[in-house]
């Protein structure tokens, strides 16, 4: 995957669209990291994360073929996010997730080297300086990513009305309708994060993100992550590949800090 990661790089790097020097993503602010806590800053300044999601907002879920996605309306301010590190609101567009063959990785961050099973990102831009995702995703600060690490443990009940759609989305390019659907249930009750700045972690790579983790994990039981597991990254007649280990390896730190929440 490193070698498709090049040749998108390669892509990226000629495509007139992304000819801006945010697109090379030979850059300075790659994404993932592993967060060292002990070397990240608390910051007072930051606020606490405010979040509306409209249930109503939700589209459908859909298999890219790099993970399973549930998109969102994002033509009003119905589902945002605001505070935190945040100069302004940001729309909710989709969240999806990453994960491992098996439980001893899956996560694309990592706190003190530690992997998790998986992670989840929801995924919002900035309307105030983008006039879509597909615009801000080319912007410093156009995109704001909240990372929920994934821990097993206790059956997620809000997860499983998700897991129950994934056989209907098995294969590359496949979709289904999902109405209403409320990701705040996604997210721990503790308010505690880190943030820093960062990249997309697929094609096309650039580095237009604010990245939010959250400290604390979310618990999923065995079934839920192995229905994860049975995903395919081929299309329906393709000789069947799993969707599993679909992380980037991590990157260089480089000049950043990582700032915290919490002391
Ligand atoms: C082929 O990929 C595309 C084609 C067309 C458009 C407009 C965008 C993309 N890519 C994209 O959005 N990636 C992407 C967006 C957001 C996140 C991530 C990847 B992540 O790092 O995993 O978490 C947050
Ligand atoms: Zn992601």
């Amino acid at each position: 995957s490193l070698a498709t990661c090049t040749h998108a790089n390669r892509n990226a790097a000629l495509h007139p669209l992304w000819q801006s020097e945010l697109s090379i993503p030979g850059g300075t602010r790659q994404s993932p990291i592993n967060i060292q806590w002990r070397d990240s800053v608390y910051d007072p300044h930051l606020k606490p994360l405010k979040i509306h999601y409209d249930p109503a907002t939700c589209l459908y879920i859909w298999n890219n073929g790099y993970s399973f996605q549930v998109e969102f309306d994002d033509s009003t301010d119905k589902s945002v996010i605001m505070g935190g590190p945040m100069e302004n609101h940001y729309r909710l567009k989709q969240f999806h997730f990453h994960w491992g063959a098996i439980n001893e990785w899956g996560s694309e961050h990592t706190v003190d080297s530690k992997v998790y099973p998986g992670e989840l990102h929801l995924v919002h831009w900035n309307p105030v300086n983008s006039t879509s995702f597909e615009e801000a995703i080319m912007e410093n600060n156009g995109l704001v990513v909240i990372g929920v690490f994934l821990k097993l443990g206790a059956h997620h009940a809000g997860l499983q009305k998700l897991v129950d759609a994934l056989p209907a989305v098995r294969h590359k390019d496949t979709i289904v309708e999902f109405d209403v659907f409320d990701p705040s249930c996604l997210l721990p009750s503790c308010p505690d994060y880190w943030t820093y700045d960062g990249s997309l972690t697929t094609p096309p790579l650039t580095e237009s993100v604010t990245w939010i983790i959250k400290k604390a994990p979310i618990e999923v039981d065995e079934t839920q992550l192995e229905e994860f597991r049975m995903l395919l990254f081929t299309s329906d007649g393709e000789e069947e590949k799993r969707m599993v280990d679909n992380f980037r390896p991590l990157q260089p730190l480089m000049n950043r800090t990582v700032r915290s929440s919490f002391q």
